[in-house]
C-alpha cells in the first residue's frame, strides 16, 4: 500500500500538503523540497493558482522531480484516499482551509465544512494509513483579545469569529485525538501576521476580491489597483494610535514548519503541543506603511477610519517556546518583508492572473505594438508620486511586469475615481478576481487572443478611433450612478460555457485554468479562422453571416450558408462566439467583458445583452446593479439572458428571485436547470423550446445551450451592438 521514493540510494519522507498551493503553503513547499523531502501538494484551487505550484517547480529546478500535485479536496474522502493510497506519506502539514474573516461570519456552515469537516476527514484518511504525524496551521487568532502580550501559548483561547472558531474547534480536536491515541504526533502552529513574498518574486500572496489583510491591501495602493488605505483607527492606546501585530516574513514561517516536522520526526512522545510563529515583535500599521513605502518608492494615500470592530490594540507573540524545543527564530525583518512583498507586487500586479493574460497574448502579432503604446501611457499618466530612484526602480519594474500582456492595470488615476467609494458597484467590480477595470486604447486593441487545445490562434479584432478620456469602467460607473439599478443594464460574466464538463462550484479554479485548458472547445474550433476582424466598415462578419440578426426560429431552421471560409453559417457562428466566449471567461476576458458591458450600457442596448452567470464569483452582477438581492422582484425584463452554467440564476446571487423567467416569454435562456441554482423553478430546461436534445453525454442541456443557441445568438448580439453603436468601438479595451 503506498508508494515509496527512493532518491539517493535511500527512501526519501514523503509529507503531504494540504493547500500547498496556496500562500504559506507554497512557501512551505519550496522549503521542504530544498531540504530534501518528497513532497505531496493537495490543494482543490479554491482560493489557489495551478500556477503557483508551477513556479515552485521552477524556483527548486531539479528538486522539482520530488513534487507531486493532485487537485483535490479535503471534503471529498475519495480523493483524499486515492492521495493516501498512493503515496506511503510519513506526515502531513495541513493547510488547507477557508480563511476570510468576514465570510466566515456571513456564511459559518461553510467554514465549519470545509475547515472543520475537511480536518476531520484529513484525519480519518491518516488514521486509515497509519500516518500519525500532524502539523497543523492553526492561528494566533485562537488567542481573541489577548489580556496581555505577549501571547504565550498556554494563554486561554477564545475566538471572536467563526473562521477563528473553526482553528480553535481543530486545536480541540486535536486535542481529543491524541488523549485517545498515543501514538499522534501534532504540532500546532499559530501564526500571528504572515507578510513577505519569495525573494524570487515568482510566488507570493494573491488574495481574491477585497483583501482583508493590511499588507496585501498596500501592495494594491502601491501599484494602482486601490486609492488609498484605510487605516482602522488612530486612537489605540499605542506609540501612534494605530494597531500592532506581530509581523513576520513567510520565508520564516515556511522555516518554522520544516522545524516541526523534524521535531515531530525526533519526539515520538511530543504529544499535541501549540507553538507561537511569529517574531515576538510589535510593528504599528503607520510602521508599516512607512516601511512599505521606503521599499517601494511608493507613497501610500492613507484615510483614517473607525476601528474595525473585534479589532485589539496590540497583539504579538512569545517566540520562547519555539526557540527552546524547535530551535527556530524568525530571522527576517520588517524590510526584508516590504522588499519582497513589493518585489512580488512588481511583477505580479495581478496575482497569478498576470500568467493567464500573458499567455493568452504572448504571441499575437499585433500585441508588441498596442502593449508598448499602453505601457507608455501608463508610465506617463501615473502620477509622480514620488521621486527619485526608487521611483525610476519602480516603473521598470512595472514596465517589467507588463510586458508580455496586453492588458494593463487601470491608471491609478481611474482607480481613484473608481474608489471613492469603497463599497460602490464600480468598485466592486474592480475588486472582483478576474473582473479587471479595462482603460482606452490608442487605435485598435486585439479583443483577445486564443490558443485552443487544437493549437490553432484566433485573434478577434475590434478597431475604432479613441475618445479622450474615456473608459469603459468610468462609463460603467456613470451609467449606474445615472439610472440606478436599471434592469435592463444588467450585464455578467458568462460562467465557463468551454468547459462543457465540469461541475457545480469549480467555475473560478476552471475559468483560473482556461488559459491552458480549453475543454469541449476543440470540436468546434478545428475550423477556426486564423483572424477574424469585427468592427465598423469591415462588413465582412455581418456578410459572411446573415443569421447573426435572426433570434428567431431553432438553429435547424437556420439556413445553411456558406461562410467565405468555406464553413457552414452555423460553423461560422460557432467559430466566432467560440472566440468571443472563450475570452470572456478565461482569466484574460478581462478584455472583453468589459467590451460588452460597455456596448450593454453606454449604448444603452443593454436590455439586449443580459448575460448572467456566476455572478456571485465573478461580481459583474454586483458591479452593474448591486447586489443582486437588492434587485426588486418581478421586474419585467425584456432582456435576452445568456446564461451557460449552473450558477446562472444561482441561490448564492438570488437572481432567481429577481427575474420572473418562466413568465417572460421574450426571455431566451440557456443553461442548466438544476437545485442548486433555482432554475428548477422557473423551467425544465432540456424540455424548453430551442432546446435540443443531448448529443453530451455529460452535460446535455448546457452543450446544446451553448454550442447550438447561445453561441450563434452571441455573435448577433455583439455584432448588433458593434454596428448600431459605431462609436462605442472606439472603446473598446485592450
Ligand atoms: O485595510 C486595513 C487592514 C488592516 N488594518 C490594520 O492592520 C492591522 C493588521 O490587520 P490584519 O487584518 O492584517 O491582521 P489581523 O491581525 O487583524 O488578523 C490577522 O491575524 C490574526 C492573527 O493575529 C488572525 O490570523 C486573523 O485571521 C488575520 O486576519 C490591524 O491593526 C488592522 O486594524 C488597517 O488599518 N487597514
Amino acid at each position: 500500500m503506498g508508494e515509496t521514493i527512493q532518491h539517493g540510494g535511500g527512501a526519501q519522507e514523503i509529507v503531504l500538503v494540504t493547500g500547498g498551493a496556496g500562500y504559506i503553503g507554497s512557501h512551505t513547499v519550496v522549503e521542504l523540497l530544498q531540504q530534501g523531502y518528497f513532497v505531496v501538494i493537495v490543494d482543490n484551487l479554491y482560493n489557489s493558482a495551478e500556477e503557483c505550484v508551477n513556479r515552485v517547480r521552477e524556483l527548486v529546478g531539479d528538486r522539482s522531480q520530488f513534487l507531486a500535485f493532485h487537485k483535490a479536496d479535503i471534503c471529498d474522502t475519495l480523493q483524499l484516499d486515492a492521495v493516501f493510497r498512493k503515496y506511503k506519506t510519513s506526515a502531513v502539514v495541513h493547510f488547507a482551509g477557508l480563511k476570510a474573516v468576514g465570510e466566515s461570519v456571513a456564511e459559518p456552515l461553510k467554514y465549519y465544512k470545509n475547515n472543520v469537516a475537511g480536518t476531520l476527514n484529513l484525519l480519518e484518511c491518516m488514521k486509515k494509513y497509519d500516518c500519525k504525524k500532524l502539523v497543523f496551521s492553526s492561528s494566533a487568532t485562537v488567542y481573541g483579545q489577548p489580556k496581555s502580550v505577549p501571547c504565550m501559548e498556554d494563554f486561554p483561547l477564545q475566538a471572536a469569529n467563526p473562521y477563528g472558531r473553526t482553528k480553535l474547534f481543530i486545536e480541540e480536536i486535536l486535542n481529543d485525538l491524541y488523549e485517545s491515541d498515543k501514538t499522534w504526533r501534532i504540532i500546532m502552529l499559530r501564526y500571528f501576521n504572515p507578510v513577505g513574498a519569495h525573494p524570487s518574486g515568482r510566488i507570493g500572496e494573491d488574495p481574491a476580491g477585497i483583501p482583508n489583510n493590511l499588507m496585501p491591501f498596500v501592495e494594491q495602493v502601491a501599484v494602482g489597483r486601490r486609492k488609498e488605505l484605510s487605516v482602522f483607527g488612530k486612537d489605540y492606546p499605542t506609540r501612534d494610535g494605530t494597531g500592532i501585530r506581530d509581523y513576520i516574513h513567510v520565508l520564516d514561517l515556511a522555516a518554522g514548519h520544516v522545524a516541526a516536522l523534524r521535531k515531530l520526526a525526533v519526539t515520538p512522545d511530543i504529544g499535541c503541543e501549540p507553538y507561537n510563529l511569529g517574531t515576538g515583535r510589535g510593528t504599528s500599521v503607520l510602521e508599516m506603511v512607512a516601511a512599505f513605502e521606503k521599499a517601494s518608492g511608493k507613497k501610500i494615500p492613507l484615510r483614517i477610519s473607525d476601528r474595525r470592530p473585534g479589532d485589539c490594540a496590540e497583539v504579538f507573540g512569545s517566540t520562547k517556546k519555539a526557540e527552546e524545543e524547535l530551535g527556530w527564530k524568525a530571522k527576517l525583518s520588517i524590510e526584508d518583508m516590504c522588499r519582497d512583498q513589493w518585489r512580488w507586487a512588481c511583477k505580479n500586479p495581478w496575482g497569478y492572473r498576470e500568467h493567464y493574460a500573458a499567455e493568452a497574448h504572448k504571441s499575437a502579432p499585433s500585441a508588441g505594438e498596442t502593449e508598448a503604446g499602453l505601457v507608455k501611457q501608463e508610465q506617463e499618466s501615473e502620477p509622480d508620486r514620488s521621486k527619485g530612484d526608487a521611483e525610476t526602480q519602480a516603473k521598470e519594474a512595472t514596465k517589467t511586469a507588463l510586458q508580455g500582456r496586453q492588458v494593463v492595470p487601470v491608471r491609478s488615476t481611474d482607480a481613484q475615481k473608481g474608489e471613492g467609494k469603497s463599497g460602490s458597484p464600480s468598485a466592486r467590480m474592480a475588486d472582483k478576481r478576474g473582473s479587471v477595470p479595462a482603460r482606452k486604447l490608442t487605435k485598435s486593441a486585439t479583443v483577445g487572443r486564443c490558443d485552443f487545445t487544437s493549437g490553432q490562434d484566433s485573434v478577434v479584432r475590434v478597431q475604432g478611433k479613441p475618445e479622450k478620456g474615456s473608459c469603459i469602467r468610468k462609463g460603467v460607473e456613470e451609467n449606474v450612478q445615472a439610472h440606478g439599478k436599471r434592469q435592463g443594464d444588467v450585464v455578467s460574466n458568462m460562467g465557463n460555457p468551454m468547459r462543457g464538463t465540469s461541475t457545480n462550484g469549480h467555475f473560478r479554479d476552471q475559468r483560473r485554468k482556461n488559459g491552458s485548458t480549453t475543454s469541449g472547445a476543440g470540436n468546434v474550433t478545428s475550423a477556426l479562422p486564423r483572424s477574424l476582424s469585427i468592427g465598423p466598415g469591415t462588413g465582412t462578419h455581418k456578410d459572411r453571416c446573415p443569421l447573426m440578426s435572426n433570434r428567431s426560429g431553432s438553429a435547424e431552421r437556420r439556413p445553411k450558408v456558406q461562410t467565405a471560409a468555406g464553413s457552414s453559417v452555423r460553423e461560422f457562428a460557432h467559430e466566432v462566439t467560440n472566440d468571443i466566449l472563450f475570452q470572456m471567461t478565461t482569466p484574460h476576458s478581462r478584455v472583453s467583458i468589459p467590451a460588452l458591458i460597455y456596448h450593454g450600457v453606454m449604448s444603452g442596448r443593454a436590455q439586449d445583452v443580459m448575460m448572467l452567470s456566476d455572478a456571485c464569483n465573478s461580481g459583474w452582477i454586483e458591479a452593474v446593479v448591486g447586489a443582486p438581492r437588492a434587485v426588486p422582484p418581478k421586474v419585467p425584463c425584456r432582456s435576452t439572458i445568456i446564461g451557460s452554467n449552473d450558477l446562472s440564476l444561482g441561490t448564492r446571487n438570488g437572481l432567481h428571485h429577481a427575474f420572473p423567467l418562466h413568465k417572460s416569454k421574450s426571455m431566451e435562456f440557456s443553461g442548466m436547470s438544476s437545485p442548486l441554482n433555482g432554475l428548477h423553478h422557473a423551467f425544465p430546461l432540456p424540455k424548453g423550446k430551442g432546446f435540443e436534445r443531448s448529443v453530451s453525454a455529460r452535460h446535455p442541456a448546457r452543450f446544446i445551450c451553448e454550442t447550438m443557441h447561445v453561441r450563434s445568438h452571441m455573435v448577433g448580439l455583439f455584432q448588433k451592438a458593434i454596428d448600431k453603436t459605431p462609436a462605442a468601438t472606439s472603446h473598446l479595451c485592450a
